[in-house]
């Protein structure tokens, strides 16, 4: 059985490395240099980076050549993700060397621009489903954008190979992930799903890598990481039995 992939995750908002609660603008605890992060990340073994341009997600302006300088110091694979909604912001993410992006607010608002770029890129685009409930939020988490299930059904007819799943509720918490949102959005599509949002303990990370053989791929991990709960070798050795 293929074991769990981990994201440790850089959110990057005017410059700084930050954490931020329910994805809420102005609930940031900052952590310094987001390239020093991603390579401490990178040092301790992590095999993919999240890398998330909050300006750009918030509409608030945008990190776009920071987020370009830490994902070309990398070896390991990137996703990224944050206000990728056109054709410039998508090609300038690209261009990073980035493995895929993800896109959020575009899924809702253009989904015709969505599908012509799945159909375009491929596997190197991910969709970012994040709900309260199964309400879909996009703009940085501070519009509403529709049923997730209907909204899946349409990105799944259309080809998406693979979803970020986030409950909005959970993130940033450590409250423990969503396991039952994880299971149910797995029982409709048979493309991969990454858990993203709330892992608080190794056990959680233990709980996620059940959900495998259900098509959970990966799991984002940033506040428990950011708070010291456990380090990423802890946690990739959690993950690897
Ligand atoms: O990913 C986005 O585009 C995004 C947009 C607006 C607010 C937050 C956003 N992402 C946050 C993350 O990806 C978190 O780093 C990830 O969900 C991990 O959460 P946690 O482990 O609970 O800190």
């Amino acid at each position: 059985m293929p074991k769990l992939e981990l994201l440790p995750a850089v959110d990057v908002r005017d410059g700084q490395a930050v954490r931020l609660v329910h994805g809420e603008s102005g609930s940031e605890t900052s952590y310094g240099s987001p390239l020093e992060a991603a390579l401490a990340w990178q040092s301790a073994g992590a095999e993919w980076l999240h890398l998330v341009d909050l300006d750009a997600a918030f509409g608030t302006g945008d990190n776009r050549a920071l987020i370009a300088e830490v994902a070309g110091a990398m070896d390991i694979k990137v996703e990224l993700s944050g206000g990728i909604r056109d054709d410039a912001s998508l090609e300038a993410a690209l261009a990073t060397g980035c493995r895929r992006v993800n896109l959020g607010t575009a899924a809702l608002e253009t989904p015709e621009w969505v599908a012509k770029v799945i159909a375009e890129h491929g596997d190197k685009i991910a969709v970012g489903l994040d709900v309260r409930g199964t309400t879909l939020r996009g703009r940085g988490w501070t519009r509403d954008g529709g049923d997730l299930y209907e909204t899946l059904a349409r990105l799944d007819a259309e080809g998406c190979a693979r979803y970020v799943v986030t409950d909005i509720a959970k993130d940033g918490t450590l409250e423990g992930p969503n396991l039952g949102l994880l299971r149910d959005v797995c029982a409709v599509t048979d493309r991969p799903v990454v858990a993203s949002g709330g892992v608080s303990s190794l056990d959680d990370l233990r709980a996620i890598s059940l959900l495998v053989p259900e098509g959970v791929e990966g799991a984002i991990v940033g506040k428990a990481l950011y708070a010291k709960a456990f380090t990423l070798e802890e946690a990739l050795k959690a993950v690897a039995a």
